[in-house]
């Protein structure tokens, strides 16, 4: 016996016969099963395991119902019945249909023996040709047949396959299977071997093995396995592939069609869920997806441009490819926070301005400055007149704490916008203004961004403060970047390099302050319009003390006037001797120290008052009776405790007289006097010191020159914080002094020695103030003249001017802010160059009342002047 299935040579006319429920085994169809009953265990063993040769048996199909009847069938009726070889359906009627397959096993193996003796097999089994049943013998072991070949012999079938409808049938039925095979394929399933199957084998082979394939039906199988005509055989296998097949093709349809009718959206949304379902899987936390989802919200609704919308999609689009612990998540997380936090369409509604009240407002927060609240009025009126006028930005200039960021503020409430302050002071970096790129590590946005963030509306008043601070370095040009943002052309469109999007910023209204115009780039400075604010006399000092700072001192404190009183005498008192600054930004901060003490002096109040009401309600629960008898039990009133806690301070205390400021209070909480007025006098008392005044950026300075001289060669050494101007000055006073020696009775005796042999010091004591003017010729020479001569200054005077080496005294700067310090010095008498006249018209009258100012045309003038009386060189002064 040899050859593939259904090439059958002959089948030996006894089989033993296997029972298979529920399951037909067809002709080239390979099956494993594993036998564990005893019958079959015993068959597999004698007719399979025992024989050397490869042994064939019988597989009967067999249905459940019917397995148990077969079993009684055979023992009774099949048994020795010729032609009684039918199968029983569960109706009770009988078709002569009893057929099985001869199969051959193509593998065998033996399970490990049990305990009780038991042994199993596996057998891999592969049908080989159709048999009718014709006996049944039950009384062995197991069940042995007599049988009758169907299928035909090799040559029989050759002969047979000749028939052109056999040939036709054949084909067609290939073509289904072929069509069946590429609906596979698609499907990507691994349908390989039957497709090499079906370039080689016979039709009606083919048949036998792609209905054992692909239909599980019992019912069509067993057809199947009755189709012992050739022809029958082919038409039963088209009808049940095409069947198939025709299942295959309509599910496709259905889930194209599902498929179709799904929105993007929805596909978006399953593969959300599958990806939700993959991190899950990986224990990732979903949490950031929804912070994401909530973060697109809030950005739909803070009104992008279109433009900036497309580029936030494409960010947030990246966003969600990345892993929250992917480096990079958290800084691209971070940019999209802030465009999802700028006001791109968030304003302050500004309401309709209203000048008189803007004027009331401004006098009402800040004492004097006449003529800056007139430029202010006027500005406002500007705008009200033409909301979108492109005005110069204002700049107020001054000394510190001269109420440059509080006038500011007030501008913004006139307008009734929100007001934030960038300060500026120290930038050196561009990037500080336009942010640094985000490529960079640890970048952010500028300041200007930043700002409009934290404020939260497009058009806030914003005040760019100590704009004189800002540098240039190799890190860029800040001011360069300012002049954008101050250009009303070029910020609306105003570039942050973080931010890498456009933001408008011209509906900002922009306001700067400076300490100083000098350093401004012209450029700048061109874009606004300065306005001075030179410093406070003592007695305006003392004015915005007592309206505006003692009151908001003591609301910041939580105190009245029912618990401090600040004479006026004590203000005046700090002001000259605690202070000496052109602002009120220490005055201001002394009295916070007056106010801290005397809350706690209050806080302590309040501590003895409750303690001694407690003391009070649990002596005094006495009764009192009307006679001054006491009588147990007749209670006629009974004395309850006050409560004296929060509000019922002010009431508890409010019989207890205010605490009255005194010079030892003062002392007691601002420590001694800084200064006492005197110190002019005693650095002069030695020859050598002259009295200066000085512009620096914090307004006009006293500034106290002292040279000496020493063993050396005539050489000139100057110290100090001092730049190459000064130095120069320097200089030019040895030069001219040593010129005039003789005139001024100074080339004689010692003089004369010091003149020429010994080395000069000049040396700047104040601080670390930086002095590069030239205005301190005319102190150098008084203090050269004064060593040399061996002469004091004036207790009382003060010089400033720079002088040629012809002895002209020439014109200086900030004459005004000069006169104010020395007037806050206690200096009664100040030398000023004589074409500074026009200068002093700035002086509040006040300040030239109590300062005596002399004009010098030439340095023998300022001499005349700065040395007391008797002076041997006397000369004519030209006043
Ligand atoms: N004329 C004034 N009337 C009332 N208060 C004033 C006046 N000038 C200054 N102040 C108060 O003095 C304090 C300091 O003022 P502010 O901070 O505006 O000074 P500044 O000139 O901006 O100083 P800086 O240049 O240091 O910023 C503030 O409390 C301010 O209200």
């Amino acid at each position: 016996m040899a050859g593939a299935p259904g090439d059958v040579a002959e089948l030996p006319p006894r089989l033993a016969i296997m029972l298979f429920r529920n399951r037909v085994l067809l002709p080239g169809a390979v099956v494993r099963i594993r036998c564990t009953s005893p019958t079959n265990v015993r068959l597999v063993e004698q007719e399979l395991w025992q024989k050397e040769d490869r042994g064939l048996i019988g597989v009967l199909p067999v249905r459940d119902l019917q397995h148990s009847a077969w079993e009684s069938k055979i023992k009774s009726s099949c048994n020795g019945i010729p032609g009684k070889n039918s199968r029983v359906f569960p109706d009770g009627s009988r078709k002569n249909v009893c057929r099985g397959v001869a199969a051959r096993a193509l593998h065998l193996s033996r399970g490990m023996e049990k305990p009780s003796g038991r042994v199993t097999y596996t057998v891999v089994l592969e049908g080989w040709c159709r048999f009718s049943l014709k006996d049944m013998n039950a009384r062995g072991s197991y069940n042995t047949a007599r049988i009758g070949q169907l299928d035909m012999t090799k040559a029989e079938m050759e002969q047979a396959e000749k028939d052109p409808e056999v040939q036709l049938l054949g084909r067609q039925f290939k073509v289904v299977a072929s069509e069946l095979i590429s609906a596979l394929e698609q499907k990507q399933r691994t349908v390989g071997r039957t497709k090499i199957l079906l370039e080689t084998t016979s039709a009606h082979r083919l048949a036998d093995i792609f209905v054992a394939n692909f239909e599980n039906n019992f019912e069509d199988r067993l057809a199947m396995l009755d189709a012992v005509d050739l022809k029958q055989r082919l038409v039963k296998a088209t009808e049940i592939i095409t069947r198939h097949l025709q299942t295959i093709k309509v599910a496709e349809k259905i889930s194209q069609k599902v498929e179709g009718n799904l929105s993007k959206s929805q596909k978006e949304f399953l593969l959300r869920q599958q990806m939700k379902a993959i991190k899950e899987e990986l224990g990732d936390n979903d949490e950031d997806e929804d912070d994401v989802v909530a973060l697109e919200k809030k950005m739909q609704n803070v009104g992008m441009p279109a433009n900036v919308w497309k580029h936030t999609q494409r960010e947030l689009r990246r966003l969600r490819k990345m892993q929250p612990q992917q480096p990079g998540y958290g800084s691209s997380r971070a940019y999209l926070e802030l465009l999802a936090e700028l006001p791109w369409q968030i304003s302050s509604e500004e309401r309709e301005l209203d000048l008189v009240a803007a004027k009331e407002r401004l006098d009402s927060e800040h004492y004097g400055l006449g003529k800056v609240k007139k430029r202010i009025i006027e500005y406002l009126a500007v705008r009200k007149l033409k909301p979108d006028a492109r005005g110069p930005v204002l700049c107020f200039v001054g000394p510190p704490g001269v109420g440059k960021t509080s006038l500011a503020s007030s501008i913004a409430g006139a307008l009734g916008r929100l007001f934030i302050r960038i300060s500026l002071g120290g930038v050196k970096d561009e990037a500080d203004i336009r942010g640094h790129r985000r490529t960079y590590i640890g970048s952010m946005p500028g300041r200007l961004i930043e700002g409009i963030k934290r404020v939260g509306v497009n058009n806030p008043v914003m005040l760019l403060d100590e704009i004189d601070k800002t540098g240039t370095d190799v890190r860029g040009d800040p001011a360069s970047a300012l002049l954008e943002v101050l250009d009303p052309e070029q910020n609306r469109t105003f570039n942050d390099h973080y931010l890498n999007v456009p933001f408008d910023l011209s509906k900002v209204v922009f306001v700067a302050t400076a300490n100083r115009i000098q350093p401004i780039s012209p450029p700048l400075l061109d874009r606004m319009e300065v306005i001075e604010l030179p410093g406070y006399t003592s007695e305006e000092k003392l004015c915005i003390a007592m309206r505006h700072l003692i009151p908001r001192v003591f609301d910041q404190h939580g105190i009245t006037v029912q618990h401090l009183k600040i004479p006026e005498a004590m203000v005046e008192l700090i002001i000259q001797r605690y202070t000496r600054e052109a602002g009120v930004r220490n005055l201001e901060r002394h009295l916070a120290a007056l106010a801290r003490a005397a809350a706690v002096k209050v806080a302590e109040r309040e501590h003895s008052i409750h303690v001694a009401r407690e003391v009070q309600a649990e002596t005094t629960t006495t009764t009192v009776v009307e006679g001054g008898e006491v009588a147990d039990g007749e209670i006629d009133m009974e004395v309850e405790a006050m409560g004296v806690h929060g509000r019922d301070l002010a009431n508890a205390i409010a019989g207890v007289e205010p605490w009255h400021v005194d010079e030892a209070m003062v002392e007691t909480v601002l420590g001694p006097p800084k200064f006492d007025g005197k110190e002019a006098a005693e650095r002069v008392s030695t020859p050598g010191v002259a009295v200066g005044l000085v512009w620096t950026a914090v307004g006009g300075e006293v500034q106290f020159v002292e040279a000496t001289a020493m063993t050396g060669k005539g050489d000139l050494h100057l110290t100090g914080q001092l730049g190459d101007v000064i130095k120069e000055s320097a200089q030019i006073a040895l030069t001219w002094v040593r010129a005039r020696a003789a005139e001024l009775k100074l080339a004689t005796g010692a003089g004369r020695g010091l003149m020429d042999s010994r080395d000069i010091h000049i040396h700047f004591p104040a601080g670390a103030v930086p002095k590069d003017g030239p205005s301190a010729g005319v102190t150098l020479v008084t203090a050269l003249v004064s060593l040399l001569g061996k002469r004091c200054v004036r207790a009382d005077t003060a010089m400033t001017g720079e002088m040629t080496l012809r002895g002209l005294v020439l014109p200086v700067g900030g004459v005004k802010d000069k006169i104010l310090a020395a007037h806050r010095f206690g200096i009664k008498r100040v030398i000023l160059p004589e074409r500074n006249f026009k200068d002093l018209q700035e002086v509040p009258a006040n300040i030239l009342a109590n300062v005596e100012i002399l004009l010098a045309r030439r340095m023998e003038d300022v001499l005349h002047e700065a040395f007391e009386g008797g002076c041997p060189w006397r000369i004519q002064a030209r006043m």
